[in-house]
């Protein structure tokens, strides 16, 4: 954060003598900027630097106003001339790689000072390759194709498939034999599910819901069926191809007709006569990745019920991108299939019972989405201390009035209580069969999703409160509140909504409940 040699050494005298029209300088956090001729390109007007800042130092009423990032543009960096004598600049946004010093703004075992009897040191030496890679790598990528709806870039899965992180984002098993992951600073065998909370829980900290489910979120929910239910040629041509980032994988199952309810599905797949391959045909609506995807995990309509088949992209298959409120970057789809022939080979699980495929990966994917959901509300609790702190009103910080810290309790409450039910849960599927996971977690799984989105709804609202007008804008103090609170609801109905998980979750309950007991 130095100047660089070429700056100017300056006393605040010198620069108070810069106070008129034509010849306007300001101090912000020690660094000296001449706004001379800015002032009249100013986004915010004019007439803000005619008050008593001019010649002054305005570093309180520009971050009363302004995201830090503003002045790393380079248009507005360029326009520093000096640096302050003998003081040094203090203020930052974020340390690329490092962990925040925020209170709350990194789960407690990420905190210093705290313990946790979850992590080990593979799992913190996993923390801290990818909160770099995410910060240097993905998280440039993800403001700037959020902003312009691209899907994320080639390059970012091709960096990301270097490491093995495709692979290890499928959680922990024998797909990661052999591989050398992060760098190999993880082994293949060590891996569990608090090495893959870690991944999910890194790359969300970018804030940008619609790239986040660019970023291969089709293949977190469409692979697994492939990986537990494809025959040995499919997974042999489809995992290599997907884990490389150069195939793109989707879930094709919602319908304009039906969502949850797949009997009301209507995409049929019938045989052709000498039994060889699948005829398909139908929409599907809402399909996540589905605008670039080469590979479609398909339920359908079959004579004995629903069948999950893997469709590789024809073109026969026409794919249109649905606006939705979150980027384009998710390449969120309409399918239509028309006369699609597809390999009998290429079904996944049993014919007629694809229900099971789809619901053994359930547990997982919500547990996916808990981990997003706990650390996207943390990012919201980070913006809101630093914004209440920062800003004044009424002479005082935000953070002096009563109803603002109750906000912030709220929160802060909520998010750490999301966090310690998720670790707990993560913990019980290290140690569990997947059949234990399935009869056990169902329930539990299902009430942390009901529950994270339910508090994560909470908070995107009392954020707003917090920001004001700011939380309405795409651009500026609220951007992250703005975009958050347009986005969030999309967590309380992917991977089943929230109400129907917390009735699953008590059903589960009642049914394991002792037929002996009494009051
Ligand atoms: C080098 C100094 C400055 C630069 C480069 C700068 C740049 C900007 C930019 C880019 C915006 C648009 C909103 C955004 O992107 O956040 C903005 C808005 C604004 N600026 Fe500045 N600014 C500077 C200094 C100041 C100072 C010292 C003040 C106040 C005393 C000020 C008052 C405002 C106001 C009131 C707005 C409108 C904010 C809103 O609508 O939320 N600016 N400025």
């Amino acid at each position: 954060m130095s100047a660089p040699k070429e700056m100017k050494q300056l006393t605040r005298e010198e620069v108070g003598k810069h106070n008129k029209d034509g010849d306007l300088w300001i101090i912000i956090d020690s660094k000296v900027y001449d706004i001379s001729r800015f002032k009249n390109l100013h986004p915010g007007g004019p007439s803000v630097f005619d008050s008593d800042i001019a010649g002054q130092d305005a570093t309180d009423a520009f971050y009363g106003l302004h995201r830090h990032e503003v002045l790393t543009r380079p248009q507005y960096a360029r326009l520093q001339i000096g640096v302050i004598k003998n003081e040094q600049p203090v203020l930052y946004d974020r340390h690329i790689g490092e962990p925040s010093h925020i209170p709350y703004a990194e789960p407690t075992w990420l905190s210093q000072g705290y313990h946790s009897p979850y992590y080990k040191e593979s799992h913190r030496r996993l923390q801290r390759a990818v909160r770099k890679f995410v910060d240097e790598v993905i998280w440039p990528d993800a403001q700037a194709r959020e902003a312009d709806g691209k899907r994320p870039s080639q390059s970012v899965f091709d960096k990301m498939a270097e490491l093995n992180m495709h692979a290890m984002r499928m959680g922990p098993g024998k797909h990661l034999k052999g591989l050398k992951l992060m760098g190999g600073i993880v082994e293949p065998e060590e891996f569990d599910y608090f090495h893959e909370l870690i991944i999910t829980q890194e790359i969300v900290r970018c804030g940008a819901r619609g790239y986040g489910d660019g970023l291969n979120a089709g293949a977190v929910i469409g692979l697994p069926p492939v990986l537990n239910f494809g025959s040995p040629s499919l997974q042999a041509e489809v995992l290599p191809a997907v884990f490389s980032g150069q195939k793109f994988i989707c879930l094709a199952i919602s319908e304009a007709h039906a969502g949850s309810d797949v009997t009301g599905l209507q995409t049929t797949a019938v045989k052709t006569a000498d039994g060889k391959f699948w005829i398909v045909n139908g929409t599907k609506k809402w399909i996540t990745n589905g605008t670039f995807a080469d590979y479609f995990t398909t339920g359908c309509k079959t004579e004995d019920g629903f069948t999950v088949i893997l469709i590789p992209r024809t073109p026969r298959i026409s794919t249109t991108p649905i606006k939705t409120s979150y980027s384009p970057a998710a390449g969120t789809a309409s399918i239509t299939f028309d006369n699609v022939l597809v390999p009998v080979e290429n079904t996944l699980g049993e014919e007629g019972m694809g229900i099971f495929v789809m619901l053994s990966n359930f547990n997982h994917e919500r547990w996916v989405m808990c981990c997003s959901s706990a650390r996207s509300q943390r990012l919201i609790i980070e913006e809101c201390l630093k914004w209440t702190h920062q800003r004044t009103a009424f002479t005082k910080p935000l953070t002096s009035q009563p109803v603002i810290r109750a906000k912030i309790a709220s929160m802060i409450a909520r998010t750490e209580s999301v966090q310690s039910w998720l670790e707990n849960l993560t913990y019980q599927m290290c140690n569990m069969t997947y059949k234990q996971q399935a009869s056990k977690l169902a329930g539990q799984l299902a009430f942390l999703k009901s529950h994270s989105t339910h508090n994560a709804q909470l908070t995107a609202r009392d954020a707003v409160q917090l920001f004001g007008g700011r939380a309405l804008t795409q651009s500026g103090m609220g951007q992250f509140i703005e975009h958050y609170h347009r986005t969030v609801p999309f967590d309380a109905l992917l991977g089943g909504a929230e109400d129907v998980l917390a009735d699953l979750g008590v059903r589960q309950a009642i049914r394991s409940m002792p037929a002996n007991a009494r009051l």
